[in-house]
Formats: C-alpha cells, structure tokens, sequence
C-alpha cells in the first residue's frame, strides 16, 4: 500500500513530463526552428550555463547562427537571432517589441526603475524625453567642464606615475567614474584619486565585478533572483554579507548622502551653468527624487563600465600604432588642442581612431532581449507567438565580416576617405554600425 501511494504521484510526474517533452520538442510553434542544443527546448540553462560562464554566449551564438541560419530556438520560449533585418524590425524608433521584464527588471535600483530597466514603452518614452534635455547633441558643451577638469585630474594622476607601466584598463575606469558620477551626481566619486593612490575604489570595483557577472545573471533571472534572496535570508539569520554586498551599500550610503546634499533646502548648491547635474535637472523637471537618484545610480555602472573599456582599447590600440598616433597628434596640433566637441569632431583622424574603438571593443556584448507583441510576428519565415523572447546582441553585427572586412583588427583607416571603396561597401559598413543598438530604447549616452 505504502508503494503504491509513492509509486502512483511519480508515475503521474514521469507523464507529465513526457508529455510536456513531447509538446516543446515536436508540437510548440517555436519546434520547427533549428535548436541551438538537444538540451534547448527543455531549458536554457541546462545547455548555455558553460557557455555563459566561460562569457563565451555572445561569441558562441553567431557560429551557429552560420551553420543554422537567421533563428536559433535557445531555449523553451526563446529565440536568437543574427539578420540586420529582423534587427531594425525588433529594436526600432516605433517598435511593439518590449524588453523583457525579467531580464531588465534586475537591474532596478531600490524599487524605482530608471530608463535602461523601464519596460513599459509609454513610460520609457516619457521619461526619455525628460532626460533628453540633458543628453542632448545641442547640450553636450554645458559637459565640457566636468571633462576637462577630470581628464586634467587624470593626466596629472598618470604623469606621477611615470614612468611605472600603467594598468591601462583601471586607469580609465577611474576617468569614467569619475567623469559619469560628477554628471549623475555634481560631485566625484574620488575614482581618480583613489587610484592614484595605488587602490582601486572598492564601490568601482565591486561595481565592474558585477558587470561581469550581470550578463550570466540576466541570462537566467530566476537563478539570480534566488541567489539574491538566499544571501539576503543568510545576512538577516548571520550578519555574514557577501564583499559585494558591503561594496554595494556603501555605494548607496554614498549616493544616498548626494541626494541629501542636493536637496537640502538650506545648504544645496543652485545648478550650475557650467557643471549642471543629473540629480537636481531632473528634480527641478518634477523628476520624484527617487526616481533621479536611481537614474544616477543605474548610470554609473553602463556609463563607466562601457566608456572605460572603449577609451582603454583605444590607448592600447594606438600605443601600437606608431604612425597613426603620429598623424592624430600633428592634426590636434593643427586644430590648437581644442576641447569642445564640435572642433574635435572636425579631427577626422580622431573620429575615425573613436569611431573604429567603439566598434572594435564592443563594450555592450550582452544580447538585448525583447518579447514578441500579442498575435505573433513572422521574422525570417517564421512563425514566432506572443511571449516568445527574442534576442540578439550588438556586438555581431559590428565584426560582421562583409561589412568590416577583417573584423578583428582595429584599422581606423576604415572610417577615413581614403581607402577606396564602392558606395555599396560604405553603405553596408555604415548600416551594421549598431554598437548603441536602434530605435527608441538606443543608447541615450550615445551623443
Ligand atoms: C561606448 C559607450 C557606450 C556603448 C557602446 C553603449 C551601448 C548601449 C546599448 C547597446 C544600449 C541598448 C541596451 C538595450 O537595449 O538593452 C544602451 C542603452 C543605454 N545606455 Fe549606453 N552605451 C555607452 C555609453 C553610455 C553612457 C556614457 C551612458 C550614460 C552616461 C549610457 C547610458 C545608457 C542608458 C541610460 C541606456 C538605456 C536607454 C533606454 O533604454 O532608452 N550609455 N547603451
């Protein structure tokens, strides 16, 4: 009797489960898309996990895109796709396709989402117009200030150092730190110091831990909403917190006390003309306050992490390119130096050394996930239903090897008139130029 008591529940499980096997692998609508693994139409986690460990996905996906086309079924209800196409279709200015709330939705900062983690498209589009009148083309020299006063500060910092090798990548990272959080916050982490000073600021630190990891994490939400929960649950029963966690607080101690010095009705500093900051703008544009100081929070972390990576390729890059280095100095010195952004576009061998480090770091590699509108949509032939989740990641299609011959080599001279080229390879290289991604939710920094 006791037997069959167990006997009959496990019997029941093992139908269920060869049934639902039987549906994703044969019956669902996404079956007849090529799988990326056996293990796919069961769970993404059981066949991406050591991939997405190594931080190898993004790289992984796109030689199986060639071997298998334009759509890979990755897991139960989810799809990767690689055509310049069907990504203007998915992340365009008017798209129905909506980021995927349990992916963005980690990166809400205190409960009020800032405009990378808002997921629904009427109030991303509210909040993207407030903040357009700071990130803004016509707006960009009320930031030159704060660059020149940082990269002053970084300069001076680097030539204490010499003549020491430098850590070009930590060196960066503390420019952006600092740079991102006097725009967010109208005053400076301390990045640049702390690094001059032979530490690495632990708040910047922890943060650039975290970016590695947030791209495993996002991959699979549920496994980082438990792990989250369990060392939360482990901290109340022990007080034993994790080095991030304490890293982390103390960034929230430190941005929480900006906020306080910002709004202060008795001791804030009024805005400044030439040193305007995120936090105050916004509350002065009826921005809850809230909701500003999580805007800047969430900043810091794609503002710093991205512009660092690219600014330290590029160091790296032109340190190995005697000739060129040679060329950009002697135009900086025909234009005089300038720091506004208008005569330094004007540099065509500068804009061409930015233009070809952004492309060739990278720096967002993760996949962008979006969810499929109500009724469905045929991409590629296909048909995929509502909810399904489709991504793709930038990254590809700027080492696409049509439109960027020879992807993986950093070649300035791709951007600059003269390497002769037909109209259709410039129109075909300027088309896969993605890296702030398209339409609405497109990078806002991207100016
Ligand atoms: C080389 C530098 C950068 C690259 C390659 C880059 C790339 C990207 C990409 C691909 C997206 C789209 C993400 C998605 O759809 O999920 C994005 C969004 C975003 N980026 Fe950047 N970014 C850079 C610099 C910056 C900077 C300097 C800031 C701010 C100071 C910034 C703030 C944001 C924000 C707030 C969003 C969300 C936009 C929205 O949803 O409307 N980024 N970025």
């Amino acid at each position: 009797m006791f037997v069959l008591i167990l006997v009959w529940p496990l019997c029941l499980v093992l139908v269920c489960f060869i049934a639902w096997f039987c549906y994703t692998f044969w019956v669902h609508q996404l079956s007849e898309i090529p799988n990326a693994s056996i293990l796919a139409p069961i769970s993404r986690l059981l066949w991406a996990l050591p991939s997405e460990c190594r931080g190898r996905i993004t790289l992984d996906l796109p030689r199986l895109h060639e071997q298998l086309g334009p759509l890979i079924r990755t897991g139960p209800n989810e799809v990767s796709f690689y055509s310049l196409d069907i990504y203007k279709t998915v992340y365009s200015v008017r798209s129905s396709f909506a980021k995927d709330p349990r992916v963005y939705g980690q990166f809400v900062q205190d409960s009020h989402p800032a405009l990378f983690s808002i997921t629904d498209a009427a109030e991303h589009s509210q909040r993207r117009r407030l903040m357009g009148q700071l990130f803004n083309y016509s707006k960009m020299y009320l930031l030159e200030g704060i660059m020149v006063e940082n990269v002053t500060a970084f300069t001076l910092a680097l030539e204490q150092q010499m003549p020491r090798a430098i850590e070009v990548v930590r060196a960066c990272r503390a420019l952006e730190a600092d740079i991102v959080s006097a725009f967010g916050f109208g005053q400076e982490i301390g990045a640049i110091a702390s690094w001059a000073s032979g530490k690495d600021l632990q708040m910047v630190k922890v943060n650039d831990e975290k970016s590695k990891t947030i791209a495993l994490l996002s991959g699979f939400p549920v496994l980082a909403s438990t792990l989250e929960r369990a060392e939360s649950i482990l901290c109340r029963m022990t007080g034993w917190e994790s080095h991030s966690t304490a890293a982390i607080k103390e960034f929230d101690q430190w941005s929480f006390s900006q906020l306080s010095r910002l709004t202060n009705p008795t001791k804030s500093p009024s805005i400044s003309p030439t040193h305007p900051n995120f936090i105050q703008t916004m509350i002065c544009s009826h921005l809850p306050a809230p909701s500003a100081l999580s805007e800047a929070k969430e900043m810091l972390g794609p503002g710093t992490d991205t512009t660092s990576a690219t600014l330290a390729h590029i160091l790296w890059a032109l340190a190995h390119d005697a000739p060129y280095q040679s060329e950009l100095v002697s135009d900086l010195d025909n234009a005089g130096w300038p720091t506004d952004i208008g005569s330094l576009e004007k540099v065509e061998r500068l804009r061409a050394a930015v233009k070809e480090g952004i492309r060739w770091t990278g720096a967002a590699a993760a996949m962008l996930p979006r969810v499929v509108p109500g009724g469905g949509v045929v991409l590629a032939g296909m048909f995929l239903p509502a909810g399904t989740v489709i991504s793709s990641s930038p990254i590809w299609y700027l080492r696409d090897k049509n439109a960027f011959p020879s992807p993986e080599i950093y070649r300035p001279s791709r951007w600059l008139n003269d390497e002769s080229r037909s109209p259709e390879a410039i129109k075909l290289r300027d088309d896969f130029y993605v890296p702030f991604s398209k339409g609405s939710s497109a990078c806002i920094g991207a100016q």
